[in-house]
């Protein structure tokens, strides 16, 4: 805790309990606890160090990343951590690496494509390190058509082997994070042919270094694929390039649980859906929600306390300058991104719930909930990525002059943050499916398929392409009602216009293209509902701690609000508001500002992060930040000497060949 807490004023205004809004935003008292003893165990460790990190060279800084994956390796064995603890661990050690992809898509993707006889083969291996993997699916000419990829897996029937090629140029695997220096085998998506017929993509686990002296094995071509937008940033990570010449694997090295190459060479379908294939991106999007949310949270928690500390102009009898938060403008920025944090966090654990369940349906052989697991983790993936990568750069803006210095720690957020809009699907790619599915589902309403989950309010068409808002004041719009009753409007009027217009096209797949543009804006008000609808749901349970049911309420309100405020074209156009209660939301959004304004400190400091996670100079705790910036100036390397290494070379000559001119005037 800081020793003058230059923030104290702000704190002592919030009208909540900020410890029980921490259970709130963690999911439990549980969750608060270990979260707390994580960040704390890494904020306390100087392995775990990164304040330099951004003036480290790639190779400075990609040695600095294995040292610390080995350390957390190290203390989570040596601590005993169970998953969870180890998961946050990781976590807060805050910096990209191979480790990512080991865990992350390299065990889910044997888990959810091995048989069990591969999984108990491999995944022992990977838990205790004793192989590092990646996931190699991307190739230099395609990464979002899948059924695009080029590498080869051919069965060769007389030595039982897979030959695995890279046949072109464009087939060689791009992309995969630590693929370029640190992973010994990685999941490698190819071609499956056998029996001179191609069966499509399927996953095959390969070797790729070996396990005593880490050197490419035959016919294997790999590095890393160069420096990454940023300093510091995602340079922290290997992705790689990855070429095969005719590389035999055996065959029980593909994965299997979903369709298998018998020993004679016969290809054999299990009785599924093809599409569980994807299943490990699906698993991945998931967690990108989440993710989200982590990103935003910081980004926020940094803009909300710089902004409650700076202060600029006076009032105009000379009295003290005021904060910058004070100013509507600023609050009219940063509240709705606040907001979105919490509404991220909300969606974020209904995914995981959804998942969970749809997972557990999948084991009983039960597909029907396949598509809506896709519809949403890929919109949600998409949308939250989207809002969360331009909000980190509008926090750097609310920041002013210091947030574009790297101790502020935005820089660096954004520049690892913003690959998040391609990586596990382009977002445009996922909206589209997003749209493709609901394309479908009203398609169907015709003849009379209730549509279910997510879809389910597009079953009141008769109703909700007709209603009429009921709202005539500025205070109807904190009816949870009237907020949800327009968004479904709006979603599914945009949805039902998309399908009118493609149905006039000379066939559905150029009506899908030439629409594109107005489809992806459908999927983006489908997916907007979604995130108001679970808020409200959130707001709607029992929510213990003094004030926080309140603050939450008022927080669902500007993320609704805020939303139809940006996107008013939308619910004009459809006719589901008119412009006069269009007028009366914007209204009410200003007031629910000025609720905020007194507990915005508080809600960030609900987040529960430390000063080591968010590794910014302008959003500490204490809020003492003038000190903090000219102390790290200090550090630069520029500063090791006074008289700039060049002096002597260039600055010198010019400054006297000057003076010489001006002597001889
Ligand atoms: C790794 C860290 C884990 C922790 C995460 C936490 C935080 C994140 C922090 C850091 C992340 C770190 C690293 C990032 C690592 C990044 C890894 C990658 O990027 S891996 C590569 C990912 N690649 C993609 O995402 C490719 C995108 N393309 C696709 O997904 C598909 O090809 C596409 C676009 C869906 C099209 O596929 P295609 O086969 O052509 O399909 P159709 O459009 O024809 O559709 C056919 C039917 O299949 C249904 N479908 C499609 N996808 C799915 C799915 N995933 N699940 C279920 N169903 C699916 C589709 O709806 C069609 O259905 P119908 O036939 O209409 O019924
Ligand atoms: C940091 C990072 C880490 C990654 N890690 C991995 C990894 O570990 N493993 C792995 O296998 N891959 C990885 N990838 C690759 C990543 O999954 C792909 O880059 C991503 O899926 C996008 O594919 P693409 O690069 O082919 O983009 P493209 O599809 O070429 O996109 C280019 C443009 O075309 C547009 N576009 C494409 N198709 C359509 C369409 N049908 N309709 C309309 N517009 C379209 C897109 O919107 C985009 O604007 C990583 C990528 C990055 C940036």
């Amino acid at each position: 805790m800081a020793e003058v807490d230059h923030l104290a004023a702000e704190r002592a205004t919030a009208r909540f309990d900020v410890e029980e809004m921490k259970v709130a935003w963690a999911g439990s008292r549980h969750a608060v606890h270990v979260a707390d003893r994580m960040a704390r165990l890494v904020a306390s460790d100087p392995v775990f160090r990164k304040d330099n990190r951004t003036m480290l060279s790639r190779k400075e800084l990609f040695k600095d990343t294995l040292r610390k994956a080995a350390h957390a390796w190290k203390r989570i064995v040596e601590l005993r951590l169970t998953e969870e603890e180890a998961d946050l661990l990781r976590q807060y050690v805050d910096q990209p690496g191979y480790v990512d992809l080991h865990w992350g898509m390299f065990v889910p993707a044997i888990k959810g494509q091995g048989t069990e006889e591969q999984q108990h083969k491999w995944l022992p291996l990977a838990y205790k390190f004793q192989i590092i993997g990646c996931y190699a699916q991307t190739e230099l000419g395609h990464g979002s058509n899948v059924q695009g990829l080029e590498t080869t897996a051919t069965f060769d029937p007389k030595t039982d082997e897979f030959v695995i090629h890279s046949p072109t140029l464009t087939s060689s695997k791009w992309w995969p994070g630590g693929l370029g220096k640190a992973s010994t085998h990685a999941v490698v998506y190819a071609r499956l042919i056998t029996e001179g017929k191609d069966y499509g993509i399927h996953g095959f686990i390969v070797q790729l270094r070996s396990l005593e002296d880490h050197s490419p094995l035959p016919g294997v071509t790999l590095g890393d694929i160069g420096g990454k937008f940023g300093s510091g940033a995602y340079n922290s990570m290997d992705n790689g390039v990855l070429r095969f010449d005719h590389v035999r694997i055996p065959r029980d090295q593909m994965l299997m649980r979903l369709s298998q190459v018998t020993r004679e060479g016969k290809y054999v379908h299990s009785n599924v859906p093809k599409q569980l294939l994807y299943g490990t991106m699906v698993y991945v999007r998931q967690s990108i929600v989440a993710d989200a949310s982590k990103a935003l949270s910081r980004a926020v928690c940094i803009a909300v306390r710089y902004s409650a500390v700076r202060k600029q102009f006076g009032s105009q009898d000379g009295g003290p300058e005021t904060q910058v938060l004070n100013y509507k403008t600023q609050q009219s920025r940063l509240f709705p991104l606040l907001a979105s944090a919490y509404a991220f966090r909300f969606v974020g654990d209904w995914l995981n719930w959804l998942y969970t369940d749809v997972t557990q349906k999948l084991e009983a052989k039960d597909f029907s909930t396949l598509q809506e697991a896709h519809a949403c983790t890929a919109g949600l993936k998409a949308v939250t990525t989207s809002v969360t990568a331009d909000a980190i750069e509008e926090c750097r803006k609310l920041c002013g002059g210091h947030g574009y210095l790297n101790s502020s720690g935005l820089p660096e957020l954004f520049a690892v943050y913003v690959p998040a809009c391609t990586y596990e699907g382009d977002n445009v790619v996922l909206l589209l499916q997003v749209a493709r599915i609901l394309m479908k589902t009203v398609s169907q309403l015709a003849s009379g398929k209730q549509p279910v989950g997510t879809m389910a309010y597009m079953g009141k068409v008769q109703y909700l392409m007709q209603c009429k808002s009921a709202v005539s004041s500025a205070e109807d719009w904190l009816n949870p009602d009237a907020i949800q009753e327009a968004f479904e409007a709006r979603a599914l009027r945009m949805a039902v216009n998309c399908a009118q217009n493609i149905s006039q096209a000379a066939s559905q797949e150029e009506g899908f293209y030439e629409r594109s543009p107005d489809l992806l804006e459908a999927a983006v008000a489908h997916i907007q509902l979604i995130i108001v609808t679970k808020f409200i749901e959130k707001v709607h349970q029992e929510i213990p701690g003094h004030g926080v049911k309140e603050q939450l309420q008022a927080l669902c309100n500007v993320y609704a609000l805020y939303i139809l405020h940006k996107h008013l074209g939308d619910f004009l156009a459809t006719g589901c508001i008119t412009p006069r209660q269009g007028a009366l939301a914007n209204e009410q959004l200003g007031k629910l500002y000025a609720q905020v304004r007194p507990n915005a400190v508080a809600l960030v400091d609900a987040f529960n992060y430390t000063d080591h996670y968010l590794g910014s100079v302008l959003g500490r705790y204490d809020g003492d930040v003038y000190p903090a910036l000219y102390e790290e100036a200090w550090k630069d390397p520029l500063n090791e000497t006074v008289v700039p290494e060049g002096y002597h070379e260039y600055l010198r000559p010019l400054i006297k060949q000057q003076q010489l001119k001006l002597s001889r005037l």
